[in-house]
């Protein structure tokens, strides 16, 4: 297991800041060499400001966002047209205001559109398998105060799910309930992941999933632990760290 680097910031806006660039840097050096990346986009609130900020970076980048392939760690289990959606605030915050190839942004199957979040769990698994199997350049992870990463949750069997990308989760203790999530399998055939915290709130959370013990069960962010693991903090959610 490589140590997972840890790079902190002042405040959010820098931390926001950071990341944009470092994320807008690296989708050019892949398109450089010729791939076509994909990218992992997660909910939540710091993630929101992040594709703010990234789009409003967009126009002075080199990035051809045709050529860019988006997926997302987790997805809630409602209507497409839900404002709980991931995908939907991030083409309100992103995707809408960059020329993505429509083909190339893969959205997990509302709950209007399958039956049951396992179906739409196996369709997932079954696109990212068609494309190219979940190597994602970067899956940006964001973490919950109970120490969740994308649906998994502290206790839940989606914990332990093998042998599949993508699984259902019912019962999530943040709302809404009906989720799909990559599973660790899944998280950990990426190149790159990045974790980005902000706030007191996540002090704990951080500091649970980086010490020395603990288990993945009551901290889910220790089961990332293979690849090149980067957690972006700011200094609200990095003091309680050593
Ligand atoms: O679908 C979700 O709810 C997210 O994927 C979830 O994993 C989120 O990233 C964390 O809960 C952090 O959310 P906040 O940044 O809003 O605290």
């Amino acid at each position: 297991m490589t140590a997972p680097e840890v790079r902190r910031h002042v405040d959010a806006d820098i931390l926001v800041g950071d990341v944009a660039s470092a994320l807008l840097d690296r989708l050019e050096a892949a398109q450089a060499r010729g791939d076509v990346p994909h990218v992992g986009l997660t909910g939540g609130s710091i993630a929101e400001a992040l594709h703010r900020e990234l789009a409003r970076r967009a126009p002075d980048s080199s990035v051809d966002w045709s050529r860019v392939v988006f997926w997302w760690g987790d997805e809630r289990f409602v209507p497409a047209g839900s404002p709980d959606r991931n995908s939907g605030k991030a083409r309100q915050d992103l995707l809408d205001h960059v020329e993505v190839d429509p083909a190339n942004v893969h959205e997990v199957p509302a709950s209007d559109e399958v039956a049951t979040a396992e179906e739409a769990a196996d369709a997932y698994s079954a696109a990212l398998r068609e494309h190219g199997g979940g190597s994602f350049e970067v899956l940006m992870l964001g973490i919950g105060p109970d120490g969740h990463v994308a649906s998994l949750f502290p206790g839940h069997p989606a914990l332990s799910a093998r042998d599949t990308i993508a699984v259902a989760v019912h019962d999530s203790p943040k709302p809404p309930p009906d989720r799909v999530t990559l599973t660790f399998e899944a998280i950990e055939r990426c190149r790159a992941v990045w974790f980005i915290a902000s706030g007191e709130g996540k002090a704990d959370a951080v500091s649970r999933a980086l010490a020395e013990g603990g288990s993945v069960e009551e901290t889910p962010a220790r089961g990332v632990r293979n690849g090149e693991i980067v957690w972006w903090v700011d200094e609200a959610a990095a003091s309680t760290l050593p």
